[in-house]
């Protein structure tokens, strides 16, 4: 089954990361995939544009069937595959408006944690403004809080939504983001802890960015938060 999927990515893509999390939760080992460059412009070949015509990646294909927006991506995968391997969506009603809520959430955390760290990539020269700069710093300063407030309710050893689910998979590469960009481990302790409980599952472990071993802190850009 997993032989007829296809996915293009790129190396510490959170969006892709999240699709490969689901692929290894799933039990789905075995899909053909393909690490393609950003740096290279290779997510505006024709090779991903003919599966995703933004030119964005992860582009993600089951046989015919394109999916590529990566929580759609997630959504699917679950859907199709409930009983095989890890069960990432929760039956009881509070848990599922729960994880629901998380994983939606986690894309605010994706945009805002965008507007900090590739500012200058969104906004030309001689469009930039330290205004702005503060203004992004700042929202991302009450996301994260919003965050850490979230994990300080959450039992000692759980994850987002009860059991571990797509609340985590989709959330976890934008809480392992920052920390690769010098986020504080003093002033975000719950954010630390539930970043080293998830480092070492399997499914995370086997799909961590390949670059990421080599050089495990990018830039301080987010030491001051
Ligand atoms: N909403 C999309 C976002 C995908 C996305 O932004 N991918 C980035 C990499 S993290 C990309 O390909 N950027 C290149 C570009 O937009 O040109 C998803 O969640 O799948």
């Amino acid at each position: 089954m997993a032989k007829s999927m296809t996915l293009l990515w790129g190396a510490g893509s959170p969006p892709c990361w999240r699709v490969m999390i689901t692929l290894e939760e799933k039990k789905l080992q075995g899909y053909k995939h393909k690490l393609l460059s950003f740096e290279k412009e290779d997510h505006k070949s024709q090779e991903v544009l003919q599966i995703n015509p933004r030119g964005q990646l992860p582009a993600f294909k089951h046989g015919d069937d394109i999916i590529n927006e990566s929580v759609g991506a997630c959504l699917y995968l679950e859907n199709q595959f409930k009983s095989q391997g890890n069960k990432l969506i929760p039956d009881s009603p509070p848990q599922q408006a729960l994880m629901y809520q998380r994983m939606m959430e986690g894309l605010t955390l994706t945009e805002k944690l965008n507007l900090v760290v590739f500012y200058d990539l969104y906004a030309p020269e001689g469009e930039r403004h330290d205004s702005a700069v503060k203004r992004n710093k700042d929202n991302l300063v009450a996301e994260l809080q919003r965050w850490e407030g979230y994990l300080e309710n959450v039992a000692a050893g759980s994850y987002l939504a009860g059991a571990f689910s797509l609340a985590d998979v989709v959330a976890f590469p934008n809480i392992a983001y920052p920390f690769r960009y010098g986020l504080s481990i003093g002033r975000y302790p719950k954010l630390a802890k539930y970043y080293s409980l998830l480092k070492d599952r399997p499914s995370i472990k086997t799909t961590w960015p390949p670059q990421w071993y080599q050089i495990a802190q990018r830039s301080e850009i987010l030491k001051d938060l």
